[in-house]
């Protein structure tokens, strides 16, 4: 069963908070462009396509509450800056400012976009999969509003029958793992183990994991990608272990003006997510605290790009132009 992260009703657009899953279900209503922005910014909703949904359904509150929609569009921006799935849904809703049926037609169209190109990225994703596979963060329906996009694949494998196991990464700081990955797999039936992310080593080198999937919110055009914090290192144990390695994303998820990942913007988050633990302290009071929420991976470390066109291989620069038409 799908657990949908969000919904269009009553003239509000409301929002399933994230961060109170998995014991408790409470949505938030956002009437205006602002309260959808501070539902991205918060983390009410996150993961980089569900980001881009909310961001174009923030333009049609916006039009629905009588702001100026230039106004609205600046505050969405602002709100996280690494997913480019925000920016591509809110170029996508420029055309029909001061048009609200035409905004609400678009940003139906991107949610539907967002469904469509994940059918057909869990069933390539599900054809590269077998055996025990590891996953980092959260990459389901939560994160996207749709079938998921490494999640999705991973589930579509286990539906037939060709994945038997996940290895769920908690994700440290904000356990998306073992919030929300381990919940959407538990409601999938997919037969999965939470580990904490410093034992994906372990497991790998106990020949445990036979491929690693996971999600990314920005792709540059030679394959570098930014994704949660820790993507980087599982990628440098699968290349240590021989696993194959593969990112998923809609191609609506690819940057066209980066050339490489040297340029993506990582967020810093606050040090508070890390020094407490679900409100709980657990460093000193006030102790200094790092909190870069992405990293990049060097697409020299990659297997294979998992997209709505299919698995792309190396040469990923003339594979992902290939994949956007470009020839
Ligand atoms: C389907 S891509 C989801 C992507 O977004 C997550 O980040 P966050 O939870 O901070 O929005 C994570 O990087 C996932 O891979």
């Amino acid at each position: 069963m799908r657990v949908i992260p969000f919904r269009f009703e009553g003239n509000r657009f409301w929002l399933l908070d994230q961060r109170r899953l998995p014991k408790e279900e409470v949505w938030v209503p956002c009437q205006t462009a602002g309260e959808a922005a501070d539902g991205i910014r918060e983390m009410v909703v996150r993961g980089a396509p569900a980001i881009g949904v909310t961001a174009a359904y923030g333009m049609v509150l916006a039009h629905l509450s009588g702001q100026d929609p230039a106004e609205a569009d600046r505050v969405l921006r602002k709100s996280r800056p690494t997913a480019v799935n925000l920016f591509y849904a809110l170029d996508r809703m420029k055309p029909h400012w001061g048009d609200l049926e035409g905004s609400l037609r678009e940003a139906q169209a991107i949610w539907a976009e967002v469904e469509a190109t994940e059918q057909a990225i869990s069933q390539h994703g599900a054809r590269v999969l077998k055996g025990q596979v590891l996953t980092h963060c959260n990459t389901g329906p939560l994160a996207t509003g749709g079938y998921g996009t490494a999640l999705g694949a991973i589930i579509e494998a286990h539906r037939l029958g060709r994945v038997s196991h996940v290895w769920v990464d908690e994700t440290r700081p904000y356990l998306q793992g073992a919030r929300l990955t381990a919940y959407e797999l538990q409601k999938a039936g997919v037969p999965a183990t939470l580990i904490t992310d410093n034992m994906a080593a372990y497991f790998m080198a106990k020949g445990q994991v036979d491929a690693v999937i996971l999600g990314t919110d920005r792709m540059a055009l030679n394959g570098d990608f930014a994704n949660k914090i820790g993507t980087y290192g599982v990628a440098v144990l699968a290349h240590h272990h021989g696993i194959p390695f593969y990112p998923a994303l809609p191609l609506s998820s690819v940057d066209p003006h980066l050339e490489t990942g040297a340029a993506i913007p990582i967020e810093e988050r606050s040090a508070l997510e890390v020094t407490q633990l679900r409100g709980v302290q657990i460093a000193p009071e006030g102790f200094p605290a790092a909190h870069p929420a992405f990293d990049v991976t060097p697409h020299t470390l990659v297997t294979g790009i998992v997209t709505e066109k299919g698995v792309l291989y190396p040469p990923f620069d003339d594979a992902l132009r290939g994949a956007l038409g470009w020839g």
